[in-house]
């Protein structure tokens, strides 16, 4: 049996699947992009002038005649003379042969005669940003998968992308399992239950945005291979509740087999979770099921699922615990915990105990430390 770090080692490795899709751009913040962004021109596309002031031909002229004005926006014009120059915009296009952008500042002007009056000394090419600098046409702005953030969008608005090609998230079906279960609108038998569990992961999925749905699998082999390789028809995850561990109708392992996946990991050294299973299969498809017991879906989906799928395995905040049990020998646990307090409960199928839990520590198996790594569950 691997231990819990070594099945997050595990999870790292597996490839998260995605889709793509074409996206207004304004809506793309903080995906992936699916393509790469291309300079459709130079960047910049020409010669830009930097400063408000006068474009010269010859730094070393002692003065200069203003022949005119050139506007950002503005099809460029020449300077005429040596000795001549025009009076220039942040933005505007430099005339051809400009030595350099004095600032207005550094300026007296009379009578359409500029004189330097700046401090420092003039330098061939200053204040102008050459076409190309920062990038030819044809160059590679923004490589496929970069995530987008702020400056990705500018730079595709510039090369004019209305809609980019993003990464979407899985789409995600929800199994419940099991011959004991029905439906929410269903008065259960006494040998019967209602499923929690579903609910309970498609609650957490839709909120993070993902597309998921869900239905049902009787104790049957045949039906819950069938029903797999539909839903695998249109999803790119299953996550399984149930029939996972060492009881007679515990199928899913050996249909998971039939359906040509392979076991990544079967069995964690923990409680709850401990016959958590999960597994890949060739083209892509994972599938995570979990131990049916409430307690054991909802810790191992969110301690090893919901990480995996959004890709953030970030590191936990630890949490000083009172009165902590006995560490296990064998077997890392989740304890829940309200308020720096441990809060006592019937096992992994008590789910009203841990409603007070405002999240979980994790003992590692004989560790007797009372400062703990945290995960909150609310
Ligand atoms: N001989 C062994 N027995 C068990 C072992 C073991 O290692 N050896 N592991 C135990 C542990 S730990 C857990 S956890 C459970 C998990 O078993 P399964 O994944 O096979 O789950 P089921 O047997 O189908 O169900 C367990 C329990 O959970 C209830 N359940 C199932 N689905 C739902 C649902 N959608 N909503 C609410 N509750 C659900 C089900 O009725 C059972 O009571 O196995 C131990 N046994
Ligand atoms: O993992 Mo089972 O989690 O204890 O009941």
């Amino acid at each position: 049996m691997i231990s819990p770090l070594e099945a997050i080692e595990l999870l790292k490795n597996i490839t998260i699947p995605f889709r793509t899709e074409k996206l207004p751009l304004a809506k793309t913040l903080g995906m992936n992009i699916a393509e790469k962004i291309v300079a459709d021109r130079d960047f910049p596309p020409f010669d830009r002038a930097m400063m408000d002031g006068i474009a010269v031909k010859d730094i070393s002229a002692p003065t200069w005649k203003i022949e005119g004005m050139l506007f950002a926006g503005e099809p460029v014009k020449a300077i005429k003379k040596m000795d001549g120059s025009l009076e220039i915009m942040t933005g505007a296009t430099a005339p051809r042969g400009t030595e350099a952008i004095i600032k207005i500042e550094d300026l007296k002007i009379e009578k359409k005669i500029a004189t330097y009056i700046g401090k420092t000394p003039l330098e061939k090419g200053q204040f102008i940003h050459l076409q190309g600098a920062d990038a030819p046409a044809g160059s590679v702005l923004v490589k496929k998968r970069t995530k987008i953030g702020p400056v990705e969008i500018a730079i595709a608005a510039t090369v004019g992308k209305a809609h980019i090609e993003v990464e979407s998230k899985p789409h995600v079906h929800i199994f419940s399992t099991g011959d004991e279960i029905v439906g929410l609108h269903e008065t259960p038998k006494d040998h019967q239950i209602r499923s929690s569990n579903v609910m309970m992961l498609k609650s957490v999925l839709l909120s993070k945005g993902f597309k998921a749905n869900s239905s049902h699998l009787p104790d049957s082999a045949e039906k819950i291979k069938a029903n797999i390789d539909k839903v695998l028809e249109s999803n790119d995850i299953i996550l399984l509740s149930g029939g996972v561990s060492a009881g007679k109708k515990d199928l899913i392992p050996s249909v998971l087999a039939e359906a040509g996946f392979e076991t990544v990991f079967h069995k964690i050294s923990q409680k709850p979770g401990k016959p958590m299973l999960v597994a890949t299969r060739s083209d892509g498809k994972v599938v995570f099921a979990f131990p049916g017991n409430p307690i054991s879906t909802l810790t191992c989906f969110w301690v090893y699922f919901l990480p995996w799928v959004s890709g953030d395995w970030a590191e936990y905040n630890v949490k000083e615990i009172k009165f902590l049990p006995k560490p296990s020998a064998e077997l890392d646990q989740w304890i829940p915990v309200e308020n720096g307090e441990v809060l006592a409960h019937n096992g992994s199928g008590d789910l009203i105990s841990w409603s007070r839990a405002d999240g979980l520590v994790w003992q590692k198996a004989g560790d007797k430390a009372k400062k703990l790594p945290y995960i909150p569950l609310k």
